[in-house]
C-alpha cells in the first residue's frame, strides 16, 4: 500500500479496520516506510472487538481489540502492530517488544449539539459516554447532568449530537482521534486537566513488533525495525506512558477504572535561588552553560462511580545532575502516586477490569 521500493523484504504493518485505526497506522507505516527504506504493506486484522456489540465493559474491557492484533505478530502474519496505546493492558506481551512514537494532545474534549461548553450546558442536560472515568468525572464536575452510556466508532458518537438529528446535548471523546480523522471542528471544549484527567496512555500510539531474533537469528528484518523503532521511540513520551500505566498497573485496574493520569516532561534549567517558575533563558550570567534537568510530573486522580468522592495527585521527580531520567524513575513516580491514592481511596483497587 505504502511500497516505497522493490528491494529488501517487505515490512508489512497490522491494523484495526477502523478508519481511526487505519489512519493512525498509515502515520506509522509512512514513517517506517521513510525509516527503513523497505516496501510498507498495511494488513487489516479482524478483532473479535469489531464483531462483537454489546458495551465495553460486557466484553471485558478493549484487550480484545489487541489480542487479534498480537496473535497477527506472533504468527507471523504481519511485522509491525499499530495500536492505540491506552487500549493496551498494562501487563507486558511476552516475546514482543514496543516503542511509543511522540503523542499528540491528550486532553478530552465536549462535543455538543449546540456547540455550547459544559457551564453553558442547561441543568439536566443529557450527555453520552461509554467511560467510566469520563462518566465520574462529568459526574464530579457536574452533578446535575444526565450520563448515558453509549458506544460506538467516533462518527456514531458525533452522530448523537449532530446538530439536526442528534439526541443527546453533548458527548465526551478523545481529542486525540478527533484529530486523527480530521474531525477537530466538532471540538466545543477540551477539558483542563483539573476538570477531567484523561486515561493513562491516551493520545499515544503504541508500536509493537516480535522481538529481535539473537545475533545469530536476526534477519535484516529485524534488523530494520529495530533502527526505525529506535527512531520513533519519543523519549519524553516513553517516560510519560511509562508513568501513566505504573500508576495503573499498580491500582491492578483495568482501562475501564474511574481513573485519569498525566504526565509530562519540563525541561528545567534550574539558577540559584529560583524554584520553579518558567524556564529561564539558556544562557545564565557569568557565561556558565546551564544546567538543564529533566523533570517528570505526573497528575493523577480516583473518582468514585458517582463523583463525589475524588482523590487527586500531583507528583515528580528530577533529574539528578545533567542525566535524563528514565524509564524505571518513571514507573517508581507512577507506582508512588497509585499507592498514595489507594491509601486514601482503598475501594479503587482491582476495580474497571
Ligand atoms: N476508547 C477507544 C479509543 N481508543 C483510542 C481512541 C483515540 C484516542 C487515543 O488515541 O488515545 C479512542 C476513542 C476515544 O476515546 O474517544
Amino acid at each position: 500500500m505504502t511500497s516505497a521500493s522493490s528491494s529488501g523484504p517487505l515490512l508489512r504493518v497490522g491494523t484495526r479496520g477502523s478508519q481511526l485505526a487505519l489512519t493512525q497506522t498509515q502515520t506509522v507505516a509512512d514513517r517506517l516506510a521513510d525509516l527503513t527504506g523497505l516496501p510498507v504493506e498495511i494488513v487489516r486484522i479482524q478483532t473479535d472487538g469489531d464483531v462483537r456489540t454489546g458495551s465495553l465493559t460486557q466484553l471485558g474491557g478493549t484487550g480484545v481489540f489487541v489480542t487479534a492484533l498480537r496473535d497477527a505478530l506472533l504468527d507471523g502474519r504481519c511485522d509491525v502492530a499499530v495500536h492505540s496505546l491506552k487500549d493496551l493492558p498494562v501487563a507486558p506481551a511476552p516475546g514482543l517488544r514496543l516503542v511509543s512514537p511522540e503523542r499528540v494532545d491528550p486532553a478530552d474534549v465536549l462535543c455538543t449539539r449546540t456547540g455550547d461548553g459544559l457551564a453553558a450546558l442547561p441543568i439536566g442536560a443529557r450527555v453520552g459516554t461509554g467511560s467510566p472515568r469520563r462518566a465520574a468525572q462529568l459526574r464530579a464536575a457536574r452533578p446535575d447532568l444526565e450520563i448515558l452510556d453509549i458506544r460506538g466508532n467516533i462518527d456514531t458518537r458525533l452522530g448523537r449530537v449532530h446538530p439536526e438529528t442528534g439526541d443527546l446535548d453533548g458527548v465526551v471523546l478523545a481529542r486525540a482521534g478527533l484529530e486523527r480523522i480530521g474531525r477537530l471542528d466538532a471540538v466545543a471544549e477540551a477539558f483542563a486537566p483539573d476538570v477531567m484527567l484523561p486515561a493513562p496512555g491516551q493520545g499515544a500510539l503504541a508500536v509493537e513488533a516480535r522481538e529481535a531474533g539473537d545475533d545469530v537469528a536476526a534477519t535484516a528484518l529485524d534488523d530494520a525495525i529495530t533502527a526505525a523503532f529506535d527512531a520513533l521511540a519519543d523519549h519524553a513520551t516513553t517516560l510519560s506512558v511509562a508513568a501513566e500505566r505504573a500508576f495503573l498497573a499498580r491500582l491492578e485496574a483495568g482501562c475501564a477504572a474511574p481513573l485519569g493520569a498525566l504526565a509530562h516532561v519540563v525541561d528545567r534549567a534550574p539558577v540559584p535561588g529560583r524554584t520553579g517558575g518558567d524556564p529561564p533563558p539558556d544562557v545564565v550570567s557569568g557565561g556558565q552553560p546551564p544546567v538543564r534537568r529533566e523533570e517528570l510530573v505526573l497528575d493523577a486522580v480516583a473518582v468514585t462511580l458517582d463523583g463525589r468522592t475524588v482523590e487527586r495527585r500531583t507528583a515528580r521527580v528530577l533529574a539528578t545532575a545533567d542525566a535524563g531520567l528514565t524509564v524505571d524513575d518513571a514507573v517508581a513516580l507512577g507506582t508512588r502516586v497509585a499507592d498514595e491514592i489507594a491509601a486514601a481511596m482503598p475501594d479503587v483497587v482491582g476495580t474497571g477490569r
